[in-house]
C-alpha cells in the first residue's frame, strides 16, 4: 500500500545539562498518549524549520531563538509514511506555557526515557545517548602507559566515548590495552568501540566496532552489536552507512592535520553540505579539539572525534 509522505517538523529542546524535552500526545491524536518530541506537520509553502518555530509557538508558546538542523528520518505508520526533520533547538524565549499536551517532562539522556514512545523515535533517543567527545587511541605512537595515564586524564575530566584503533600493535598487544580501556571505561560508565577487529570487539565484550570506510562498503549487514559506527569521507560512503543502519558515522578531516597532512579538508562548509539530510548522528574528525564544539554543532555535527585534541 502507498501511504502519503508527510513531513514533520520536530524540536529537541535541549537544556544546557543535556537533558530533553517530552510532550504527551492528548487524547484525540493518532497515538494518543504516547511521548514525543514537541512539533507538527510542515504545511505547504512552509521549509520545515518555519514549520517548528510556528509549532512551537503555537503548542508551547516560545520563540525559538537557535536552531540547528540535525538529523532526518523516514517510518510507515499505518496511518502515514512520514518524513520527520528533527532539529536540535538551543535557545528560546519565554516560558514553556502548553496547550496540547497531557504531560511534558525533561529526561536525562543517560536515564531511562518516557513510555510507551512514538517507534520512530527509538534513534532519536539512542543518538541522544552518544556522547558529543570520541576520543581514539594512539598508544602506537604514545606508547601504551602514556595513552592509558591520557585516557585516565581524559575520563576524569568527561570523556565517556573511545575507539580502540591499534592496528599497529601486535595482536596479543592489542588484546591487553584493548581490555584495559575497556576496564577503565566502563568504570566510569563510558562506550568503547573497536576498529575494525570485529572478533576483537567480540572476545572482549566491548559495546561495539568501528568500520573503517573500506570495511563499510565491503559489508552488507550491519555487524551484531549494540553500537556500529564507520569511518566515512564522502556521500556515497555515509549513505551507505545509513543503509545499514549504523549508529554513528564520523566525516572528516575538516581541517588539516598532522596524522594525515597531504588529504583535502572539508573545512566546516562542506561538513555541513555533506551530512544534510542523514538519519544517524555524525562526528567530526580532524585537526579538532572540544574548544570548537559549539561551531561543530552549528554545522550539524553531533560532536567531535579526535587523536592529539582530545589527548594533548
Ligand atoms: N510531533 C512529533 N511527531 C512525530 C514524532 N515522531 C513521529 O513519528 N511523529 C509522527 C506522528 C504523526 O504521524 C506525525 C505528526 O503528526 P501530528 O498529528 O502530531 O501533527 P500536527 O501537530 O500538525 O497535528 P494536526 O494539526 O494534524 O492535528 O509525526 C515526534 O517526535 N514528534
Amino acid at each position: 500500500m502507498t501511504r502519503k509522505l508527510v513531513d514533520v517538523a520536530a524540536g529537541v529542546l535541549l537544556r544546557p545539562d543535556g537533558s530533553y524535552l517530552l510532550g504527551q500526545r492528548g487524547p484525540d491524536t493518532v497515538y494518543a498518549g504516547y511521548w514525543e518530541f514537541p512539533g507538527g506537520k510542515v504545511e505547504p509553502g512552509e521549509k520545515p524549520a518555519q514549520a517548528l518555530c510556528r509549532e512551537l509557538d503555537e503548542e508551547l508558546g516560545i520563540r525559538v531563538t537557535h536552531l540547528r538542523p540535525w538529523l532526518r528520518r523516514e517510518h510507515l505508520y499505518e496511518h502515514a509514511h512520514v518524513r520527520l526533520h528533527f532539529f536540535e533547538v538551543c535557545a528560546w524565549e519565554g516560558a514553556l506555557d502548553d496547550k496540547v499536551h497531557s504531560a511534558l517532562d525533561w529526561v536525562e539522556p543517560s536515564s531511562a526515557t518516557r513510555e510507551p514512545m512514538l517507534p520512530a523515535n527509538g534513534p532519536i533517543l539512542k543518538a541522544l545517548r552518544l556522547p558529543r567527545v570520541m576520543g581514539i587511541t594512539d598508544a602506537a605512537r604514545l606508547g601504551v602507559d602514556a595513552q592509558l595515564e591520557a585516557l585516565d586524564r581524559a575520563l576524569d575530566a568527561g570523556l565517556r566515548l573511545v575507539q580502540v584503533r591499534e592496528q599497529a600493535l601486535d595482536a596479543g598487544a592489542r588484546d591487553r590495552f584493548a581490555r584495559e580501556v575497556l576496564a577503565r571505561t566502563r568504570a566510569r560508565g563510558g562506550l568503547v568501540v573497536v576498529n575494525g577487529d570485529i572478533e576483537l570487539a567480540q572476545a572482549i565484550g566491548a559495546d561495539g566496532v568501528h568500520l573503517p570506510a573500506r570495511r563499510l562498503m565491503a559489508l552488507s549487514e550491519r555487524p551484531a552489536f549494540q553500537w556500529v559506527g564507520a569511518s566515512c569521507h564522502d556521500r556515497a560512503e555515509l549513505e551507505h552507512a545509513a543503509a545499514l543502519t549504523l549508529d554513528y558515522a564520523l566525516l572528516g578531516p575538516v581541517l588539516a592535520t598532522d596524522s594525515h597532512p597531504g588529504a583535502a579538508s572539508l573545512g566546516w562548509s562542506g561538513f555541513s553540505a555533506l551530512t544534510e539530510g542523514l538519519p544517524m548522528p555524525v562526528l567530526a574528525l580532524g585537526g579538532l579539539s572540544p574548544a570548537v564544539m559549539e561551531t561543530a554543532r552549528d554545522a550539524r555535527a553531533h560532536g567531535i572525534a579526535g587523536i592529539r585534541g582530545i589527548w594533548g
